[in-house]
C-alpha cells in the first residue's frame, strides 16, 4: 500500500473537542446549553442505534439532546406538527429528522417544514440555494466533514480537478458546490455517465458518493489522487462466516496501491458526519442568538 490513509475518527475527534470548547463558551454567553433534537420515524433497528449515538456524542459534547421517536404509522400531520412545535421551541437550536422517512410521509415537506436557522442538516432549500450562490447558510454535515478532511490533506484545493460520483442532494450535489467554492475545476459524474473510467481517472481529486459497493477500482484513479470514499455498504463476509460487514464505495485493497491519500470504511467520513452535525448546531445556536461566528469553527 503506498496511500497515506485519511484518519477519519481522528479528525472527528479533534473537531469534537472543539466543538466543546465553543459549546461551552455558548453556555457561558447564553447561560444555556446549545440544543440539537433529532426526530425519529419509525422503529428501524439501524437508525435508531445511530440516533442514540447522535444523543450520547450530543451530550458528550455539552450540548443538550432532544430525541423524539414516532411510529412508522405516523402521518405527515403528526410530523409537521412536531416540527412547527420544535421550530417554536427557544432551546431547540438544531433540528434533524432521520432519512428515509416511511412511505407515507413526503420528504421535501418535512424538510421544507424545518426552521431553516435550525436547519442543522443543510437540507431546507433555502440553505441549498445559499450554498448554491455563496452566501453563508447551513451546510450538509457529510460534504462539509469531506471538505475539512481534504483541507487537512492537501491545504489549498485552488485549481486542482475535481470529481464527484454521485449527485445526490445530500452529499453529491451540495459536495460540488464545496468544491467549486475552493476554486477546484469539478466534475460531478452519475449513472448516466459515459465513459466513467476515464472521467475518474482525471481526478486530482475523487469523492465517491453512489452506494455500490467496491464499484471503483484502483485502476481506475490517477497515481497520487486524493480519494474521499462516502460509501457505506453493509456486505456479508465474504470468507462465508456468515457475518456481514461494512466497505465503501471504492475498492480500498486497490485504491490504496495508487492513491496518494484514501479514507477507510468504516473510519473515514461517517464519523466526520457526526461532529460536524454538533458543530452546525453551534453555528446554528450563535447565528440564533445574534453572536459572532466561533473563530474555532470556521472551516
Ligand atoms: N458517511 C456518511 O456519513 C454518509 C454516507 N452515505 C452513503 O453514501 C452513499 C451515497 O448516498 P446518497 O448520496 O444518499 O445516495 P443516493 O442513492 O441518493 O444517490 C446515489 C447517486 O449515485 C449515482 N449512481 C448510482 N449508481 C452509479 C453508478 N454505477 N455509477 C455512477 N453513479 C452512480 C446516482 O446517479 P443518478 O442520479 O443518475 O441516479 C445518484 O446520483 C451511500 O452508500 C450512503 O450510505 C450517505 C450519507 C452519509
Ligand atoms: N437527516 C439525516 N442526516 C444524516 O446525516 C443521515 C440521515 N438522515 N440518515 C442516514 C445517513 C447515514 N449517516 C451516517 C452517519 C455516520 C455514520 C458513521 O459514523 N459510520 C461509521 C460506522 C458505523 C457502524 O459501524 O455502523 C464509520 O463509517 O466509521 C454512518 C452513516 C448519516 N445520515
Amino acid at each position: 500500500m503506498s496511500a497515506a490513509m485519511i484518519d477519519g475518527k481522528a479528525h472527528a475527534a479533534a473537531l469534537r473537542a472543539q466543538v466543546a470548547a465553543a459549546g461551552a463558551r455558548f453556555r457561558e454567553e447564553l447561560g444555556r446549553p446549545a440544543g440539537l433534537a433529532v426526530v425519529l420515524v419509525g422503529d428501524d433497528a439501524a437508525s435508531g442505534v445511530y440516533v442514540a449515538s447522535k444523543a450520547r456524542a450530543t451530550l458528550e459534547a455539552g450540548m443538550e439532546s432532544f430525541t423524539h421517536r414516532l411510529p412508522a404509522s405516523a402521518t405527515q400531520a403528526e410530523v409537521l406538527e412536531l416540527l412547527a412545535s420544535l421550530n417554536q421551541n427557544e432551546a431547540v437550536d438544531g433540528i434533524l429528522v432521520q432519512l428515509p422517512l416511511p412511505a407515507q410521509i413526503d420528504e421535501t415537506a418535512v424538510i421544507d417544514a424545518i426552521h431553516p436557522d435550525k436547519d442543522v442538516d443543510g437540507f431546507h432549500v433555502l440553505n441549498a440555494g445559499r450554498l448554491a450562490i455563496g452566501q453563508n447558510g447551513l451546510v450538509p454535515c457529510t460534504p462539509l466533514g469531506c471538505l475539512m478532511l481534504l483541507r487537512a490533506c492537501r491545504g489549498s484545493l485552488a485549481g486542482l480537478r475535481a470529481v464527484v460520483v454521485g449527485r445526490s442532494n445530500i452529499v453529491g450535489k451540495p459536495m460540488a458546490r464545496l468544491l467549486l467554492a475552493q476554486d477546484c475545476t469539478v466534475t460531478v459524474a452519475h449513472s448516466r455517465t459515459r465513459d466513467l473510467q476515464s472521467v475518474v481517472h482525471d481526478a486530482d481529486i475523487l469523492v465517491v458518493a453512489i452506494g455500490r459497493p467496491l464499484s471503483i477500482p484502483g485502476a481506475w484513479i490517477k497515481p497520487g489522487a486524493t480519494v474521499i470514499d462516502v460509501g457505506i455498504n453493509r456486505i456479508d463476509d465474504p470468507t462465508g462466516s456468515g457475518k456481514s460487514r461494512l466497505v465503501g464505495d471504492v475498492d480500498f485493497d486497490s485504491a490504496a496501491l495508487v492513491a496518494g491519500a484514501i479514507t477507510p470504511v468504516p473510519g473515514g467520513v461517517g464519523p466526520m458526519t457526526i461532529a460536524v452535525l454538533l458543530r452546525n448546531t453551534v453555528v446554528a445556536a450563535r447565528r440564533r442568538a445574534g453572536l459572532s461566528p466561533d473563530a474555532m469553527l470556521s472551516v
